[in-house]
């Protein structure tokens, strides 16, 4: 796997590219790849930007929106099957259709995916590996699940050792909005008030910023963006309750071009990242994820990885639409020759 440039400088979309791209359009080329997708209207809007389509479309790349009311053998055939949905019913009609076409390609299997819907299991994979750390080490902050009964919640963090602030995040992401209603948590009283189960996580200072490190196939593309500041000592004696906070590093502002401290700005070295992302490709089974990666402030090279999400906002990373239109094509050439 091979990290595509430096650090990404800005995905805002100046018109250049797109000027380029027209440029470069002769015909439409004859459809080589047809990709059925079922993704949900937001997704669709995010990713199936018309730039993409239109570039896809002088590749040789069709994308056919999946009926989700008639059956998928009456559909297709489809080369690719891109999807992002969730729920039991969904994941049966992709195992079934792949049954019968055995060549079709699922970005990405229903089972991987799961992997990343439980905010527990998908950094285990992490805590899991044996990584050599000649570039630094890649931890995951100290966790622990709450399943039910929130108020044992002070009792159970004592006794875990956790250290305050904490994040509280939902256990369960489903892509919905309330599986990104985080909390920030100055001491453990007034976690009883929340809803279980949740995952309670150390909050590690990093200098407000984070790099979102994406996968697509074997191409690797780090962005920086902006997170939520430091908490200091002063803080903790001034500060109780529980905060919900927004999805900061979500936001459309990138940090990319800002002027930052280099200590807190500089990306994790390329190797790195490298191994990191290929390890959990492997484990994981999935060719389409990001990674949230932040530096603890104050080492030069102690890493935690606090997030990773299956099919993430590709419409923010730089360049996406070669990248993603190069995969595909390679893709279903490689399982071709297969
Ligand atoms: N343990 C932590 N230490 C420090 N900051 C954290 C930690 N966990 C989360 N954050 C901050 O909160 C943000 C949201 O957390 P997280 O990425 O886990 O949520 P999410 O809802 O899954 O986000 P995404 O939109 O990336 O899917 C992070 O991007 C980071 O800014
Ligand atoms: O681009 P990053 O910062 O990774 O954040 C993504 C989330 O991680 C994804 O979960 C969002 O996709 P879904 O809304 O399909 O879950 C995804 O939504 P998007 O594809 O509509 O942008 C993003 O919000
Ligand atoms: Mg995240
Ligand atoms: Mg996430």
């Amino acid at each position: 796997m091979k990290l595509n440039g430096p650090i990404s400088h800005s995905y805002l979309d100046d018109g250049k590219e797109e000027e380029e791209t027209q440029a470069k359009e002769v015909s439409s080329a004859a459809v080589r790849v047809v990709v059925g997708y079922a993704l949900t209207s937001k997704k669709k809007k995010s990713f199936l930007k018309p730039k993409f389509i239109r570039l896809a479309r002088n590749k040789g790349i069709e994308f056919v929106p999946i009926d989700l009311k008639r059956p998928l053998s009456e559909q297709g055939p489809f080369d690719v099957i891109l999807h992002k949905l969730a729920g039991k019913d969904w994941s049966q009609v992709i195992v079934d259709y792949k049954r019968v076409h055995p060549e079709v390609i699922v970005l990405d299997p229903p089972d991987a995916i799961q992997h990343l819907r439980n905010r527990q299991s998908m950094l285990e994979v992490v805590a899991d590996l044996e990584l050599p750390d000649h570039y630094g080490k890649v931890c995951i902050p100290r966790q622990l699940v709450i399943p039910k009964d929130p108020t044992s919640i002070p009792d159970e963090v004592a006794k875990a050792g956790l250290r305050v602030p904490l994040v509280v995040k939902p256990l369960v992401v489903d892509g919905s909005a309330k599986s990104h209603e985080l909390f920030l948590a100055y001491d453990h009283f007034s976690l009883s008030e929340l809803e279980t189960p949740m995952v309670l996580q150390e909050f590690v200072n990093h200098g407000g910023v984070l790099f979102k490190v994406f996968i697509v196939g074997e191409s690797i593309k780090v962005v920086r963006r902006f997170s939520l500041p430091d908490v200091t000592n002063c803080d903790l004696t001034k500060i109780s309750g529980v905060f919900r906070f927004p999805r900061v590093s979500s936001a459309a502002a990138s940090a990319d071009n800002v002027d930052l401290d280099p200590s807190i700005a500089e990306p994790p070295p390329p190797p790195l990242l490298e191994v990191l992302a290929r390890e959990l490709h492997h484990r994981l089974g999935l060719r389409l994820f990001n990674i949230d990666v932040i530096r603890k402030n104050g080492t030069k090279d102690m890493y935690y990885v606090i997030d990773i999400n299956y099919f993430p906002g590709y419409g923010k990373m730089p360049e996406y639409e070669h990248i993603f239109t190069d995969f595909l094509l390679n893709l279903v050439q490689s399982e071709h020759k297969k």
